[in-house]
């Protein structure tokens, strides 16, 4: 049934404005309306067409993922789009590839850690993509551990340059995105050596192909690392191996904004903090944070209008059946990561603020915000990453049996979406380094250094410590300083837990790493407040529309009571609340589920996302999931003929038994 929108009732029951809340979703409506023209652009482009991904070869895709990246280019020049549209473009394509980590790795590398001079001569090169570029830090025997990497980059006076080696397999670079195949340089991540000396890691840029031919330079092992999770999927990257035999590179090519070595080999160390080095990786971390909200709330969409499509029992005498949505348990897995979705965009448009303001801040030489920055990019990535991909998942499970289907969209959303937990920063690596920014924070309560920023809660530790939650009843549980007195206290009530259980041990880091687990979990209910607390911050803002600040505050204490509720014992055994007070949290919690129901369609068309973009048939926008599924099955390859081949080989002789005949 063609052009009949199946989900119209759902659509007339909502209780706010769509429009208006898709200008919140977006950010502003300069934002909003760009998102809408560019994903219409996609959307109508044949070679931007993506629904066959799974059936391609290896190669197929890799062919054509180059062939869209270079039509992208062409499209953003001859349609002069400018950063923000270009990026827009690169999302809404939706296939990852070599730009990605050209754009957000190769160029900001080169743009926080080289000089004016550096920046100036790559930058253009890089800009106009006379160059391609990936960031290769990772090895194969080393990846988290930073400090561990073994490729040398050893100084030789005598003709000016650097010698690049990888000394052992183990330091063979692997996983680099856009190594494999594509990229014609890389920043290098490698020990310097100077006069005998290890400085530790520094960023090298480093030519690897021809720019004539595109084959290897000398000296030089690079290719695939092989296929990945999932098909189609990253399966589009070309994440690479790099082996170096003592390539020489000019001096001047290692990256020199932070330090320097002279003419003479003389290492010049900065007056800024050696962790910039891994200043790059903030800025992704960030960019990631924003991204987790964009792939969860595509999952919360497709699990969402089918859920309302989908009817299964409550049928009598022949009568129409339960829409799957309106089950209790339905909501109770779908509307928290619906709540979710929302909550992860409000605290990725905060951390991107936070971002902006500590790179002013180390412009003008003020660095005492870093940790700070580098502890919730870390402790958010970790966070909104791990809640996703799970997020992604239960929303296959959501769609029952045909949620397994690739044209769902969800297995391949997931496979995409996974390695996110790992790359750029293992999660539980990350929130080890929140646990020991709080555990610093900590230790300095009482020493007359008051905390700020996200850890100032701290600072009211003599109340959190022994206050006791004051509901009485289920409403309560919207008061938001009630909210956030419970986080507050039971966040740092684990801190200051761990901070003891760690001063029984002599040696710290022997008492850290026999803490590691608790510590996390510390890290957790940090990093969960922290989410909780912009949620109720962007509420005060002034956010107009009919019904929708209503709705934001639904989802944002849907978001809140489902935390709760799933670390119940935290907020227990730590004595935040009572067991009548979690009671009475679930009680607010299930008035909340009904509350957001008749608005749970509208809410997700509020992200406004293209039939394109979901790439799902059953997330459809007109809800025509059956036929279209049925045309799916269709055009898969085994329905092209009606007798498989290999029927004559092998299964003709197994239903004729000729196979047994021939055995007696
Ligand atoms: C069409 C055109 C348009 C296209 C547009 C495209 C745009 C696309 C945009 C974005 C797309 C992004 C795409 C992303 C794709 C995936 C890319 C994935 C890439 C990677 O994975 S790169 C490799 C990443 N690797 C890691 O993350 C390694 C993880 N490990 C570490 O970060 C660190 O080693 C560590 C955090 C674990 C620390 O280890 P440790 O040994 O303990 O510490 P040290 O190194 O000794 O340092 C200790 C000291 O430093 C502090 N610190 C650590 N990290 C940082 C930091 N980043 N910033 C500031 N400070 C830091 C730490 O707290 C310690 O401080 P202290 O001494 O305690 O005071
Ligand atoms: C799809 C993808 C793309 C990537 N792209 C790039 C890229 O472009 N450039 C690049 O340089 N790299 C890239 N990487 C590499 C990526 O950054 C690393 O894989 C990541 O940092 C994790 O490091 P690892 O693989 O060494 O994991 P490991 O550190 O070996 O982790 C293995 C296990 O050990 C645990 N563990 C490790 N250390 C500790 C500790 N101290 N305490 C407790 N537990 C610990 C981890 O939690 C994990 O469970 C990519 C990876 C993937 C999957």
């Amino acid at each position: 049934m063609e052009g009949i929108d199946h989900l119209a009732d759902e659509r007339n029951k909502a209780e706010f404005d769509v429009e208006d809340m898709k200008i919140v979703w977006a950010g502003s409506r300069h934002a909003f309306e760009v998102s809408d023209r560019i994903a219409r652009l996609v959307a109508s482009d044949p070679v931007f067409e993506k629904s066959n991904r799974a059936r391609l070869s290896r190669k197929e895709l890799f062919k054509s993922t180059l062939r869209k990246c270079a039509h992208a280019f062409k499209r953003i020049i001859e349609l002069r789009l400018n950063e923000e549209e270009a990026g827009r473009l690169r999302h809404f394509i939706d296939q990852p590839a070599y730009v990605d980590l050209h754009w957000g790795m190769f160029v900001p590398a080169i743009k926080g850690q080289g000089t004016e001079e550096q920046q100036k001569k790559w930058l253009s090169l890089a800009n106009k993509m006379q160059i391609i570029g990936c960031y290769a830090q990772t090895e194969l025997g080393h990846g988290s551990n930073v400090q561990g990497l073994e490729t040398t980059a050893t100084f030789d006076p005598k003709t000016d340059e650097f010698v690049i080696h990888t000394p052992t397999q183990t330091a063979s670079k692997w996983w680099p995105g856009g190594l494999g195949k594509v990229s014609t340089h890389a920043v290098v991540y490698a020990r310097l050596i100077t006069n005998g000396k290890d400085y530790g890691i520094h960023g090298f840029i480093v030519q690897l192909r021809s720019l004539e031919d595109h084959s290897p330079l000398p000296n030089i092992t690079v290719g695939d690392i092989g296929t990945k999770m999932g098909n189609g999927a990253y399966n589009s990257m070309d994440n690479g191996f790099l082996m170096f035999d003592h390539v020489r590179i000019p001096r001047d090519q290692m990256l020199m904004r932070l330090s320097k070595v002279t003419r003479e080999g003389e290492y010049v160390p900065s007056d800024v903090p050696k962790q910039l080095v891994y200043g790059t990786m903030v800025y992704v971390r960030q960019t990631i944070v924003a991204d987790a909200s964009n792939a969860l709330s595509r999952a919360v969409c497709i699990a969402t209008r089918y859920s309302a499509v989908r009817r299964q029992f409550g049928a009598h005498n022949g009568g129409i059946e339960t829409q799957v949505i309106d089950y209790k348990t339905q909501q109770n897995r779908l509307f928290p990561l619906l709540a979710s979705a929302y909550a992860f965009r409000f605290v990725g448009e905060w951390l991107k603020w936070l971002y902006t303001d500590v790179t002013e801040r180390l412009a003008a030489s003020d660095f005492a915000t870093l940790p700070e920055a580098h502890a919730c990019t870390a402790g958010l990535k970790s966070l909104t990453t791990t809640a996703t991909a799970d997020g992604i998942e239960e929303c296959r499970k959501l769609c029952g049996g045909h949620g397994y289907l690739w044209c769902s969209g969800l297995p391949e959303l997931f496979a995409v979406y996974v390695p996110a937990c790992t790359y750029e920063g293992d999660n539980v690596v990350l929130q080890l380094q929140v646990a020991r920014f709080l555990m610093k924070t900590v230790a300095q309560l009482g020493s007359g250094k008051v905390p700020v920023g996200t850890t100032a809660y701290m600072g009211r530790a003599a109340h959190l410590l022994q206050c006791r939650s004051g509901v009485q009843k289920a409403e309560d549980w919207l008061n938001p300083d009630a909210v956030l007195e419970a986080f507050e206290a039971r966040a740092l009530r684990m801190a200051v837990t761990c901070a003891k259980n760690l001063s029984k041990f002599e040696n710290q880091e022997q008492g850290f790493q026999e803490l590691l687990a608790d510590l996390v979990e510390a890290a957790i209910a940090h990093c969960q407040l922290i989410v909780v607390s912009k949620f109720i911050a962007k509420l005060e803002q002034d956010i107009g529309g009919k019904g929708v600040k209503k709705q934001l505050n639904n989802l944002c204490y849907i978001y809140a009571l489902y935390l709760l509720h799933k670390h119940l014992g935290d907020f227990l055994s730590t004595n935040c609340i009572t067991p009548k007070q979690a009671s009475l949290a679930n009680d607010q919690l299930r008035s909340l589920y009904t509350q957001v129901r008749p608005n749970a369609v509208a809410l997700v068309d509020a992200f406004n996302y293209t039939d394109h973009y979901l790439n799902s048939v059953l997330g459809r926008y007109d809800g025509n999931v059956y036929p279209k599924l049925f045309e799916e099955a269709w055009k898969d390859p085994l329905n092209d003929s009606v007798v498989p081949d290999g029927y004559h080989e092998y299964l003709r002789p197994v239903l004729k038994q000729q196979l047994r005949t021939a055995r007696l």
